[in-house]
């Protein structure tokens, strides 16, 4: 069992050893036990005070203490790099990725399906999925691309991370920043996720406006593990994702070797059941905006790097409404994954585990059957119950990578035809 500590990007002091955490400074000249002290930036230091976020860790060994990295050749599906050729702007679906050969732990079982933007830039998010069935024992993977959103659909997940231990199981979701090395655990043997990176500003709350102080994702619900280190002198491989391309090094210890940290920069879960969902109670289907669970912003005001939405059980009330979401073009971009249960503007083909890609512009919404039953339902109040949607929304365009442009479903067009011509007077 792990302890967690509540809020968001709360400045958090924890030390697995009573004595290791240095009290009133950061960086003493000599650091209780002979641990190395070292600042982990997630932000530059300039950077204004609300944004800034930073931890100082205190740990066994230096992380510059490696030998140089040299390109792995394992994970075949991840960080492939999206193809150039121009890209027609079709609305593309995915069934779930096939079974992994055993033996497949989560870095090898990743699968990059969508990208926008180079992570040089400092912008953009990618969309990867995995389906794994090996822990990773003698190896750790560290991003330097992006911190890490991992939203299990199936199985259970174990993040032994540098700062702490998580545990997630389908329905919550964890966060690993950009740099943090982990390795995954997976306590049922087998398990399949989706994976938003975002190489943007950090994910932070959505600003609330009009809805006050309270509501939507609440800090608390927040949970940061607290310190803990594993103390292995065994080879460890260290794979890092840098610039879109995958590296790896050994080292002849474990380096989830922090002993103590404080800071406001961290991993942490969140129980998506916890998220205090808000809806019409007259008329009308609101935006999406609403569902925002977390954003990172871009350089324009209210047009997002990327957005974290979900679409949970709730209660539909609205009166003389179409109640799911309506036809639409949007001119930002829609990457959907579905954790369980069926998705309201999808009667069938989205399935749990399965992805869906809506461009910019790309019309769509309804299928034909969704829109069917929603014209004629009666306008009781209903419960959509047992199921989680989620989107990843950025203002630029996905590409979809090779592999996932030859394994798209071939009649997802098909969904949205047949619709009868409106009559007029
Ligand atoms: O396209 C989708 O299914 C996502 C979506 C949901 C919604 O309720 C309103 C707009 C929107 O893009
Ligand atoms: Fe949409």
């Amino acid at each position: 069992m792990t302890d967690y500590i509540p809020g968001f990007a709360n400045h958090v002091s924890t030390e697995a050893v009573p004595g290791a955490l240095p009290v009133g400074r950061n960086a003493p000249q000599r650091p209780a036990f002979g641990l190395y002290t070292e600042q982990l930036s997630g932000t530059a230091f300039t950077a204004p005070r609300h944004e800034n976020r930073r931890s100082w860790l205190y740990r066994m060994r230096p992380t510059a203490e490696h030998p140089a990295f040299t390109r792995y050749d394992g994970a075949p599906r991840f960080a492939p790099g999206t193809s150039d050729a121009p890209l027609a702007p079709n609305r593309l679906r995915w069934d779930p990725v096939a079974e992994p050969a055993p033996g497949t732990d989560l870095v090898d079982g990743m699968t990059t399906m969508l990208a926008n933007r180079d992570p040089a830039e400092l912008e953009g998010v990618a969309v990867h999925v995995y389906a794994a069935n090996r822990d990773m024992t003698n190896r750790v993977f560290v991003d330097a691309d992006g911190e890490l959103l991992f939203l299990p659909q199936a199985g259970r997940l174990t993040l032994l991370t540098e700062m702490g231990r998580i545990d997630i199981a389908p329905g919550q979701v964890a966060l690993i920043p950009r740099g943090v090395r982990f390795r995954a655990l997976l306590p049922d043997g087998t398990a399949r996720g989706y994976v938003a990176e975002n190489h943007g500003a950090l994910f932070r709350l959505p600003d609330l406006g009009p809805i006050g102080a309270n509501g939507l994702a609440n800090p608390r619900d927040f949970e940061t593990p607290v310190a803990w280190f594993e103390d292995r002198d065994a080879a460890t491989d260290v794979i890092q994702k840098f610039m879109g391309s995958l590296w790896t090094t050994t080292l002849d210890h474990s380096p989830l070797d922090v002993v103590a940290w404080h800071g406001n920069l961290a991993p942490w879960r969140y129980d998506l059941s916890r998220f205090n969902t808000i809806n019409t109670v007259s008329f009308d289907h609101p935006d999406p905006s609403i569902f925002t669970v977390l954003t990172s912003p871009s350089d324009v005001p209210g047009r997002a790097n990327a957005d974290f939405v979900i679409f949970p059980p709730r209660w539909m009330v609205a009166e003389d409404t179409f109640r799911p979401p309506w036809f639409h073009r949007n001119v930002m971009s829609e990457a959907m994954g579905l954790i369980h249960g069926a998705y309201d503007a999808k009667a069938e083909g989205f399935r749990p585990g399965g992805l869906s890609l809506h461009n910019l512009m790309a019309g769509h919404g309804p299928d034909h059957a969704s829109w069917q039953a929603a014209s004629q339902a009666e306008l009781k109040p209903h419960r959509i119950e047992g199921t989680m949607a989620f989107m990843i929304e950025s203002c630029w365009p996905y590409r979809p990578t090779s592999y996932a442009l030859d394994h798209a479903q071939l009649d997802y067009d098909a969904v949205w035809s047949d619709f009868p011509k409106a009559v007029l007077p």
